[in-house]
C-alpha cells in the first residue's frame, strides 16, 4: 500500500484579534490562535485514518485544509503527490480536486432546500459540464434509497436519509478520497450504525480512502484502520486502531479512552477527561498537556516532546514507553 495523502508539518493560524480600533483603545495585542501546529501524517490508499480529540483540537481545520476549503499557514498537504497550494498545473489541480470530497456533520445544512435531490447530487458533475444521465438515480440506489427519490426535495427526508443523499452527492464525481467530518454525530443513535455500515460497504466496494473526523471513540473503533490523536492542534499519538485501543501510550490518549463508553454493551458511567482545555491563543509551554497530565515532571513544562516511534506507535511524550 502507498500513501495517497501526505501531510507534512501542517500549521494553521487564525487571527482572532479584536477590530483594530478596539485594540488601540483597549491597548490589546494581536491575538493569534494556532488551530493546527506542525502536524505530519500519511494516509494509505484504501484505508480509514481517524482523527480524534476533544472539541477545538483542530480536527475539522485539518479536514478543511485537506479538501482545500482553508489554506494552510505553513506546511504541505500532498494528495496523490500533488500539493494543491503550490501546484501551478491547473489540469493536475482539477483532477486531484475531483478525487477528493467532503461529508459534513449536519445533513440539514449541507443540502440546498430549493433544489430537487437530482440537482443536489448531480451538481458536482453538471457544474463541470459532465454527463449526468441517470447519475443521481444510480447513486441513490447505491446509498440505499430509491431512484424515484431523485424528484423529491431534501425536506421530505429524515436525517439519516439526508446523510445518504450527502454521501451520494460526494460520490457523484467518482472520488478516491472522502473527508468525513463527524458524519453521524447529528443522527439518532439507531440510524448512526446504518450510515456507518453503508460508508464501510461503499469503501470496500469503491476502493475509497477516508479521513474520518470524530470525537466518538466507539464510532472510530468501528471504522478506523489507523488513528491520530490531536491535542490543542498537535498530533500527540498515532497508532493502528487495535494497538491504540489496547495500549494507548500518551497520558492524554489514556485519559480520553478512560472517558469513553465501552463497546461491550455494558456501558458504564462516562467521566469526561479531567481538567480544563487550555487557551489555544496562549498555550502552555513545553508539552501543552502538562497542566492536565497526571504523570508530568519538571521537564514536561519546559521542553516540547518531539514525535518518536515506539514499535508501530508514534508518540509525543517524554515519558511514554
Ligand atoms: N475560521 C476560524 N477563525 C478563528 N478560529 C477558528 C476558525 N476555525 C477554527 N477556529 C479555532 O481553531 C480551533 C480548532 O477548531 P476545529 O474546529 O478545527 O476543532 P475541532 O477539533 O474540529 O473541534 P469541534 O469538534 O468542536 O469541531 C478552535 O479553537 C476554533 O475555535
Amino acid at each position: 500500500m502507498s500513501a495517497i495523502i501526505r501531510i507534512e508539518h501542517l500549521t494553521r493560524v487564525f487571527d482572532v484579534s479584536k477590530p483594530w480600533l478596539n485594540r488601540v483603545i483597549e491597548r490589546l495585542p494581536k491575538a493569534l490562535l494556532t488551530a493546527v501546529s506542525d502536524v505530519s501524517f500519511e494516509i494509505e490508499e484504501n484505508s480509514v485514518y481517524a482523527l480524534v480529540g476533544e472539541s477545538g483540537s483542530g480536527k475539522s481545520t485539518i479536514g478543511k485544509i485537506v479538501v482545500g476549503l482553508v489554506p494552510p499557514s505553513d506546511g504541505h498537504v500532498k494528495i496523490e503527490g500533488v500539493d494543491l497550494a503550490t501546484e501551478t498545473d491547473r489540469d493536475k489541480v482539477e483532477a486531484v480536486r475531483a478525487d477528493i470530497q467532503m461529508i459534513f456533520q449536519d445533513p440539514y445544512a449541507s443540502l440546498n432546500p430549493r433544489w430537487r435531490v437530482r440537482e443536489v447530487i448531480n451538481e458536482p458533475v453538471s457544474a463541470k459540464g459532465g454527463d449526468v444521465t441517470g447519475l443521481a438515480e444510480k447513486l441513490l440506489e447505491q446509498v440505499g434509497l430509491s431512484a424515484k427519490d431523485a424528484a423529491k426535495y431534501p425536506h421530505e427526508f429524515s436525517g439519516g436519509q439526508r446523510q445518504r443523499i450527502c454521501i451520494a452527492r460526494a460520490l457523484a464525481s467518482g472520488p478516491k478520497i472522502i473527508v468525513c467530518d463527524e458524519p453521524t454525530s447529528a443522527l439518532d443513535v439507531s440510524v448512526q450504525a446504518q450510515v456507518l455500515n453503508l460508508m464501510s460497504d461503499l469503501r470496500k466496494e469503491l476502493g475509497l480512502t477516508y479521513l474520518f473526523i470524530s470525537h466518538d471513540l466507539t464510532v472510530v473503533q468501528h471504522m478506523a484502520d489507523k488513528i491520530g490523536v490531536l491535542y490543542l492542534g498537535r498530533l500527540v499519538e498515532e497508532a493502528p486502531r487495535d494497538r491504540l485501543f489496547d495500549a494507548p501510550k500518551h497520558p492524554y490518549t489514556q485519559m480520553l479512552f478512560a472517558a469513553a463508553p465501552r463497546m461491550d454493551g455494558f456501558g458504564r458511567e462516562v467521566e469526561p477527561p479531567k481538567g480544563e482545555i487550555p487557551d489555544a491563543i496562549n498555550p502552555p509551554t513545553g508539552c501543552a498537556f502538562h497542566p492536565r497530565c497526571p504523570i508530568a515532571v519538571d521537564r514536561c513544562s519546559k521542553e516540547r516532546p518531539e514525535m518518536r516511534k515506539i514499535g508501530d506507535t508514534r508518540v509525543a511524550c517524554h515519558l511514554a514507553e
